[in-house]
């Protein structure tokens, strides 16, 4: 009925009568009598683009279109498929519609929401990306119920926001599988259709009015691409809300073609064709290349249109032509059909009728709310992933049996004053070193957070806060039971005050070492590159710290001033060697010498270290640089989403300032501003 009414649809003078074409034709697309599908219309997302150009420049090769002049329309409880070969423009189409474009990127051209310009608010509108970055130690319900927490608004319950979570899994159908954990590299867990179910069930949680999905069946099978798609399908009617979606997709089986309310097929940036995907075959037809008997209408369109691998086109009973020539005749019999116009009316009669304006603001779970929620599901994944503290441990445990052996029993000889300071030395710099194990995790960590971060889900303040607290019980846990073993079985000093500093600014230099590897994967996201770069840093403050070369005896410019100074080995050797030899007496085994050496001389003349303020006083300071250290990633986190953006801009400036091209304002994300 609706595919009737769209190839029957003439063009009207009279707008009013067409209005009433264009809303009888998308409510008839609805289940039949359904009222309240058909009243909650008017709440749903109209989106219209018309003459979109969007082009890219950079410095060595100037401008480069990559779309031009598209016009189209998406509407509520429709599917959108944008189809075409690979590189034609499918997820710039996508980015550009929902506002995500860089700002490399210059784009021309109106981008309406019911009719007006207007920022979709959080939670209004929805992005699933390509690549499913989940945390592959949660289970599917743990995965969706966390991210309730953190995306819907306080004024829900918690069990409110359980049942959303558990209805959502469910309209995705993965109720069989919601206590089976994600899954990821060398973790056996869901499958990759079930993985891009989950993706999609995070993202819809807010019941977005208007869904985007860049290739939702990539890396799928036919079967799995059907299931997915027709979950995606399902939710432009679901819950009495008409939502709009518009997905890009490479290569639908027919049983997936005929899920699309409509179709627009792209080819090097221009439209081939747009309109009802049931009158996709018809135009191809008319148009001289009829989709031969037993083939895949969609397998027909885009082999017709790929240019990558030059072939020739059987054009209907007049024989073989070229790609090039085949793209150009469907290019111009779509602009002169009567479909083009058809498109282009019904573009002008949206923008004419008032569907009115969005909510402005939806609310988020407050900031505390978050943090707690983030804190405690980078708890649950600390202890999931063995990767994360329980092998480094492990390792730690083997590596302080071993040092405990090699000094058991220290003595207290005048010989046993270096081979404390050789062991404290040790343990500062090289167990803490062994921190940045644990910097592949945090790198996966980075990732789903910049996916969620981008999606608008909560900021970057409560990220750093929520990985700083569930991170501290590990963090004791491994300073203090190998710590242990490295303190009593060679014999350090006794005491137990003095084991508790002993672990204090072993704990320390751990968060220290950590942060530092967390602003390591702020600037390098890559677990080579990252590690290389966190153990060179590290390798350098070791060397300047005071214990390999003393103080004294570092060359002044740079070794000693700045770098001994900001290095936290430093405060780390300084702070365990006042409080091994503070108050203490050793023998003396100088010729001639007084028969017994404090601990202060040992600190100040064979260490030199800084006595001007206690121990306490070294400690303050490695606390203050974890504070420091922390509140600059997140400064860099912050900077990053900012002046990326600038530089890339800059640098892709193109040689001459008179480009046609506008920089889009609706390049930011969609979403708010959070902390
Ligand atoms: N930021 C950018 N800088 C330079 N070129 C770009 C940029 N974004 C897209 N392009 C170019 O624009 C063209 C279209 O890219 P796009 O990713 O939209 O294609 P696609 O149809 O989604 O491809 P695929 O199906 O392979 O993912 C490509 O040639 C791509 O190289």
């Amino acid at each position: 009925m609706a595919s009737l009414i769209h190839s029957t649809l003439q063009p009207n003078t009279n707008p009013e009568i067409n209005t009433a074409i264009l809303e009888m034709d998308t409510i008839n697309r609805l289940p039949s009598k359904n009222k309240v599908v058909r009243t909650q219309l008017e709440d749903g997302v109209f989106l219209t683009w018309q003459d979109l150009c969007v082009s890219v420049s950079n410095k060595k090769s100037g401008t480069k279109s990559i779309l031009q002049g598209l016009s189209g329309y998406a509407r509520p409880g429709e599917l959108l498929a944008i189809m075409g070969p690979s590189g034609c423009g499918k997820s710039t189409l996508l980015d550009a519609l929902a506002g995500r474009l860089g700002s490399n990127i210059g784009q021309r051209g109106e981008i309406l929401v019911n009719g007006r310009k207007q920022a979709l608010a959080y939670g209004t509108s929805a992005y699933v990306t390509q690549d499913d970055t989940l945390m592959m130690t949660l289970t599917v319900r743990e995965a969706v119920y966390y991210s309730a927490q953190l995306q819907l608004s306080d004024s829900m319950s918690k069990s409110e926001k359980k049942e959303r979570a558990e209805t959502t899994i469910k309209e995705m159908g993965l109720q069989d599988a919601v206590d089976t954990r994600i899954g990821g590299w060398g973790v056996k867990g869901l499958s990759g259709g079930q993985k891009r179910r989950v993706s999609i069930c995070i993202e819809i949680l807010t019941r977005p009015k208007l869904l985007f999905l860049d290739e939702p069946t990539s890396g799928l099978d036919s079967a799995a691409s059907y299931y997915v798609m027709s979950r995606i399908a399902g939710l432009g009617q679901r819950d009495g809300i008409g939502r709009t979606i518009i997905a890009s997709i490479h290569q639908p089986s027919s049983e997936v073609f005929q899920l699309f309310h409509n179709l627009c097929l792209l080819s090097s940036g221009r439209t081939v064709y747009f309109g009802p995907a049931s009158a996709a075959n018809e135009f191809f037809t008319l148009s001289g290349f009829p989709c031969p008997t037993h083939q895949n209408p969609s397998d027909h369109f885009l082999k017709t249109i790929n240019k990558d691998f030059q072939q020739d086109v059987e054009q209907g009973l007049a024989g073989a032509i070229s790609t090039e020539e085949a793209i150009e005749i469907l290019l111009s019999s779509y602009k002169s059909s009567e479909r083009y116009e058809q498109v282009r009316k019904q573009v002008a009669e949206i923008y004419k009728q008032d569907h009115g304006e969005l909510e402005t603001k939806r609310s988020h779970a407050s900031f505390l709310t978050q943090c707690s929620v983030l804190t405690r599901r980078s708890f649950v994944n600390m202890y999931r992933d063995l990767g994360y503290y329980w092998l480094r441990l492990a390792i730690y445990i083997t590596l302080c049996l071993g040092l405990g052996t090699v000094y058991h029993n220290i003595g207290h000889s005048y010989a046993s004053i270096q081979a404390r300071g050789a062991l404290l030395s040790f343990i500062a710099s090289f167990l803490t070193f062994m921190a940045i194990g644990g910097f592949p995790s945090f790198v996966e960590d980075m990732k789903v957070f910049e996916r969620e971060r981008l999606n608008g889900h909560y900021g970057a303040t409560a990220f750093v806060i929520s990985n700083t607290l569930s991170a501290v019980p590990y963090l004791i846990l491994v300073s203090v039971i190998p710590g242990a073993m490295a303190y009593y079985l060679p014999e350090l000093r006794k005491g137990h005050e003095h084991f508790l500093y002993f672990a204090l600014v072993l704990f320390a230099c751990m968060m220290l070492v950590e942060s530092l590897m967390m602003i390591v994967a702020s600037i390098v996201p890559n677990y080579l590159m990252g590690i290389i770069t966190g153990a060179g840093i590290q390798g350098l403050m070791i060397l300047v710290g005071g214990f390999f070369r003393l103080p004294n005896d570092l060359p002044k410019p740079l070794w000693k001033y700045p770098l001994h100074e900001i290095a936290f080995h430093k405060y780390a050797y300084q702070g365990m060697f006042k409080n091994e030899f503070e108050g203490e007496v050793y023998p003396n085994n100088k010729v001639g010498g007084p028969p017994i050496i404090t601990g202060e001389e040992i600190l100040r003349d064979l260490w030199q270290a800084e006595m001007g303020y206690s121990k306490w006083g070294d400690l303050a300071v490695l606390l203050g640089m974890i504070a420091f250290y922390r509140l600059m990633f997140l400064g860099i986190i912050k900077a990053n989403e900012k002046v990326k953006p600038m530089i890339k801009a800059f640098i892709s400036m193109p040689p001459k300032q008179n480009t046609q091209v506008t920089v889009n304002p609706s390049s930011t994300p969609l979403h708010g501003e959070m902390m």
